[in-house]
């Protein structure tokens, strides 16, 4: 069993660094820490980097978590790769580019790259952020999986990893620490990153920035909403190259295991994932998720 310590970041490729850099720090609000001739890398809390840019094709590169220690790090290489998977030890300079001591990289079942890493950067100084949107911290990160069921399979079997709610066969959430989800994955034609969350300290700062993104022509996937699940008031939008950002305040912590009961939601239903039953553009290409689509 892989102990999970917690998310690290995102490393996106990107066909347009300016306008992605430009969007992550002046729309969503991220601190820009470092640029380079192709590279770029965005704060939101101490972490070194939750989102990382590199010029090239556009599209998820790596989605990473951090485990505690190297023992750790060795045992994750062995238990994966016993289980069939193809896992690469990241080289120094490979390292350096992510500026963790240590990585290993694998795909899961479906294609999604993931990066298990040691010592990620910590940078204590307060975040210099872009523009006040609220931010506290990098949220979560939900991947696309064709069956989530699977997915929850391979995430629960080899990771510290359990589900908090299911959205039928459309979504699971899963939690390695008291935070309801800090991982999620959501049904999609094949691998992909579905969003990157980020909490903010208040409801006020998701209306705050439902507003700033509206009036700045930015698409609004979905929200502002309430997600039956985690308790959170979200706002789904849609930066450059089709990268989906949440913003979500609120979201619930389990403190007691043993007493959570995982719930079912059934995402034919209107307030599936928002009990406020708002309008979405999201899942267009799924009209099967009903609850979940265009209503
Ligand atoms: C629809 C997605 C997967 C979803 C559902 C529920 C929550 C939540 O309860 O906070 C999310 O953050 C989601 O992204
Ligand atoms: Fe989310």
């Amino acid at each position: 069993m892989i102990t999970i310590q917690d998310i690290a970041y995102v490393r996106s490729g990107t066909a347009d660094l300016e306008t992605a850099v430009g969007f992550a720090v002046d729309m969503v609000g991220l601190e820009l820490v470092e640029r380079t001739e192709d590279r770029a890398f965005l704060r939101a809390d101490n972490r070194h980097h939750c989102l990382s840019f590199v010029a090239g094709e556009a599209g998820v590169l790596a989605s990473a978590f951090t485990l505690a220690d190297e023992d750790q790090l060795a045992d994750a290489e062995t238990e994966l790769a016993a289980a069939g998977l193809t896992v690469t030890r990241g080289d120094k300079a490979a390292a350096v580019d992510r500026h963790v001591r240590e990585f290993i990289a694998f795909e899961d079942p479906f294609g999604n790259v993931v990066e298990l890493v040691v010592d990620q950067k910590e940078v204590p100084t307060p975040v210099n952020f872009a523009r006040a949107a609220g931010i506290t911290e990098f949220g979560h990160i939900c991947l696309d999986a064709p069956d989530v069921r699977a997915a929850h399979k391979f995430w629960t079997r080899h990771f510290s990893m359990k589900v908090s709610d299911w959205i039928g066969d459309a979504a699971c959430l899963m939690r390695f620490d008291p935070v309801h989800h800090k991982m999620a994955v959501f049904k999609g034609a094949g691998p992909g990153l579905c969003h990157m969350n980020f909490q903010v300290a208040s409801i006020d700062d998701v209306m705050r920035s439902w507003h700033f993104l509206v009036d700045n022509g930015i698409e609004i996937e979905q929200g502002p909403g309430r997600h039956p699940q985690s308790g959170a008031v979200f706002l789904y939008f849609k930066g450059p190259e089709g990268l989906t950002y949440e913003y979500s305040y609120g979201v619930r912590r389990i403190e007691d295991d043993d007493a959570w009961r995982v719930r079912y939601f059934d995402p034919s239903e209107p307030d599936a994932i928002d009990m406020w039953r708002g309008p979405t553009n999201r899942c267009a290409s799924q009209p099967q998720l009903r609850g979940l689509a265009a209503g």
